[in-house]
């Protein structure tokens, strides 16, 4: 071999067994840290695991509208705390209160079905977020805004929507919740009527996050009707911005009672319950149906607490005809820049009634469930119109306070 003289010198031979080392040694400390970058890339980490989340999201939650899956996000939902885990805890939710409190929601009295919204938020993926949220319909609302992660701080609502129940309420609702300055809660958390023993930590907790300038709200419409709810939204924050949405009291009489009928099918006629005597013709004002159209005799139990100012009174039948109209007035009464306007809406044939072209943080459109917008019974004519002669001084005197004729007596 040509080698074999030269590593027959000793010299040699050392200088190569003093490679030989080094080199082994070089690639024994190559071996070691390939070793090394192979068992790191195995282990979790905290980027890969919400990754691994917003991934399940992305990729299994795009077909919820398959029963099966809304039954899966329904027992995820119904313990929250699973999905919480699951989502790596960057996943937040409303308190177990949210949940206890929309049982409530089912009660007569309790205005709307329900509604109950659940807000989620993951970095990076609000698409497929939005999809979870959206979709969900277990007398759910629709999903509340989302924001980054632990982003912002749950405050008392600067302002509340306080009936009139079936004045068009949730419509109301669900329309502000398209202003990125608007965060507010699905379910009514009805604190200042039945649940203000809580305490307002309670009712805090039930709130969203809110960054910086975006108001926080809530809608609970049997508030208008509570008699110690306005000292008690007072003693909370002397500031707090109440809005009406009213509706001519007949239609909304009958609208009421439609929705219990939905439910108890068996009640008596909406025209016997009118009266306390059918023959004299004396109107039973216990029945809620009725009492609950006497807006001025509400109002002025507000009027003790809260100044005109403070109050917005929202045509329910303009939130129909004209839903931009009456958001403009309300964005204004709030203080917001008016950014929901008619491009926002569309009138939907089958609903007969305006929808959302895109739902808050969604890019389809948006109608409100099947409880609003009811087919009413068929009324008697001659009840209808004893009821429209009862409640005309009434309107006519809750005209003069407002200072706004809702034309419900032409
Ligand atoms: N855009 C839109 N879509 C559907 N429904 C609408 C809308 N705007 C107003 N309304 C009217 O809202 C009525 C229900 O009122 P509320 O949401 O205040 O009811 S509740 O008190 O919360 O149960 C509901 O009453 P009914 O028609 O008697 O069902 C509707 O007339």
């Amino acid at each position: 071999m040509a080698f074999s003289p030269v590593l027959a010198d000793p010299l040699s031979r050392s200088i190569f067994k003093k490679f030989a080392v080094m080199l082994c040694s070089l690639l024994t400390t190559l071996y070691f840290l390939h070793s090394l970058t192979d068992r790191c890339s195995t282990m979790p980490s905290p980027v890969r695991a919400s990754d691994q989340v917003a991934g399940l999201f992305a990729s299994d939650l795009h077909d919820l509208r398959s029963v099966r899956r809304k039954r899966l996000l329904q027992k995820w939902i119904s313990k929250p705390g699973a999905i919480y885990r699951q989502a790596d805890r960057q996943a937040t939710r409303y308190g177990g209160a949210m949940f206890a409190g929309s049982e409530s929601l089912r009660e007569e009295h309790g205005g709307d079905d329900g509604a109950l919204r659940v807000e989620l938020s993951l970095p990076g993926s609000v698409s497929n977020l939005d999809i979870l949220t959206r979709d969900v319909d277990m007398r759910t609302g629709s999903p509340g805004k989302l924001s980054p992660l632990g982003e912002g701080t749950k405050k008392l609502p600067q302002a509340i929507i306080i009936g009139v129940k079936k004045g068009g309420t949730r419509a109301l609702l669900e329309f502000l919740r398209v202003h990125p300055d608007i965060r507010a809660v699905g379910a009514e958390p009805h604190f200042f009527d039945r649940n203000y023993d809580n305490g307002l930590e309670w009712y805090r907790d039930l709130m969203p996050k809110t960054l910086e300038g975006q108001i926080t709200m809530e809608k609970t419409p049997s508030y208008f009707v509570t008699r110690e709810a306005p000292a008690r939204i007072s003693a909370m924050s002397r500031d707090t911005k109440v809005i009406v949405v009213v509706r001519d009291p007949v239609t909304r009489a009958i609208s009421d009672y439609t929705q219990t009928l939905s439910k108890k099918p068996d009640i008596p006629s909406f025209e016997s319950l009118t009266f306390k005597n059918r023959t004299t013709g004396l109107i039973d004002t216990s029945w809620s149906a009725i009492q609950i159209g006497i807006y001025a005799k509400h109002l002025d139990n507000w009027l003790q607490y809260f100044p005109m100012e403070q109050i917005l009174f929202v045509s329910g039948e303009r939130l129909i005809s004209d839903p931009a109209g009456e958001l403009g007035r309300v964005q204004d009464f709030l203080g917001l820049k008016r950014i929901i306007t008619d491009k926002h809406f569309y009138f939907n044939q089958t609903k007969g009634f305006p929808c959302l072209k895109k739902a808050e943080g969604s890019s389809k459109p948006h109608c409100l469930g099947k409880t609003k917008g009811r087919v009413h019974p068929n009324i008697d004519p001659e009840v209808v119109q004893r009821l429209r002669d009862f409640y005309r001084p009434f309107n006519m005197k809750f005209y003069q306070m407002t200072g706004r004729i809702f034309g419900w007596d032409d």
